[in-house]
């Protein structure tokens, strides 16, 4: 993750009157990935993704897509989203050719070729020339995703697409969202208040809660085992290998540091070398749910 990321929230703020809604939210969203923004209901994921797409304002910080700051060059770094934040407008008489067709027309630079890409990648191929009067509320937001990425925007912002669609439409969304990333390069930014949605469709998730970060976790790193876990390590004499590790905590027989899954290894050799006895190490690995339960106090995410 070496790139620059597509997005930088630096210290954003939002009040409204004498509300705090958005909290000095400072994150990074990396290039190419499906981006989850987590919160419970009212923690401000609408308000966040509002500032980013220039619907409201930023009271303080600053949002920087692709490098540009959305106060000072609004429009420059807004020519690099697509976004569906409200029910994105069609023609429900209309089929949905004819829809992306016209919203085509008023894009500049959009050639009619595109169009068909377009439709390809979100699936609406074999419905495309019904109206959209006869779609699926799944169909109209491919549709709506199909009209957002016209102008193919490097970043893609959707708030809540979940909502209102059946498991299978969720999965579809899941899968078209995919292949977006992977065909396109664009980076996916999606907010929802079920942790279980976002983990299955992201790379990355943040959780906010009350208007404020509180974590950020690579759910790709956690399955191939590069996340460092709290170990747990029962040894003869725990002090005498905290001193040698410079890090961790002791407590009783045992002591407990984080590391990964390689670090593990490398951890019990130094400790063996050093004359210390090892009689078990085990991993203290929680739930992704069990932690953001615990991080939004056993609230209503999930
Ligand atoms: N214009 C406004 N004036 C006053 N308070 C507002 C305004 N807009 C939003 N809020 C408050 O800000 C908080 C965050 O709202 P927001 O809609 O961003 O949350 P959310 O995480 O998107 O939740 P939901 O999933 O329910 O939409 C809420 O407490 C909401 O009541």
């Amino acid at each position: 993750m070496s790139q620059e990321p597509i997005v930088r929230l630096s210290n954003v703020t939002k009040r409204i009157g004498s509300k705090t809604i958005i909290d000095r939210l400072t994150l990074d969203i990396p290039s190419g990935q499906v981006f989850g923004f987590l919160g419970p209901n009212g923690s401000g994921k609408t308000t966040t993704i509002r500032m980013m797409v220039g619907l409201m304002s930023i009271s303080e910080g600053d949002i920087f897509i692709q490098g540009i700051s959305v106060r000072n060059d609004f429009e420059k770094a807004i020519a690099y989203v697509g976004a569906i934040v409200e029910n994105p407008e069609m023609y429900k008489f209309l089929t949905g050719y004819q829809n992306l067709l016209h919203f085509a027309r008023m894009s500049p630079g959009v050639p009619k070729e595109r169009i068909q890409e377009v439709i390809k990648l979100v699936g609406l191929e074999n419905r495309i020339h019904d109206k959209v009067k006869t779609y699926s509320l799944g169909m109209r937001q491919r549709l709506g995703v199909a009209q957002a990425i016209l102008h193919r925007p490097r970043l893609l912002i959707l708030d809540e697409p979940t909502n209102g669609l059946d498991p299978q439409g969720i999965r579809e969304l899941r899968d078209y969202l995919r292949v977006l990333t992977q065909e396109e390069g664009t980076t996916v930014f999606v907010s929802s208040h079920l942790l279980s949605e976002m983990e299955l469709m992201c790379d990355t998730v943040a959780v906010i809660q009350s208007g404020k970060l509180i974590n950020v976790q690579d759910l790709k790193a956690s399955q191939v085992g590069d996340q460092a876990s709290e170990t747990m390590f029962e040894v003869d004499n725990p002090a005498q290998a905290l001193d040698l590790l410079g890090s961790g905590r002791a407590e009783g027989d045992h002591f407990i540091v984080l590391l990964n899954r390689e670090q593990i290894a490398e951890v019990n050799s130094r400790l063996v070398a050093a004359g210390l006895k090892v009689y078990g190490i085990q991993v203290v690995t929680r739930s992704l749910e069990d932690q953001f339960l615990e991080m939004t106090g056993g609230g209503t995410i999930g």
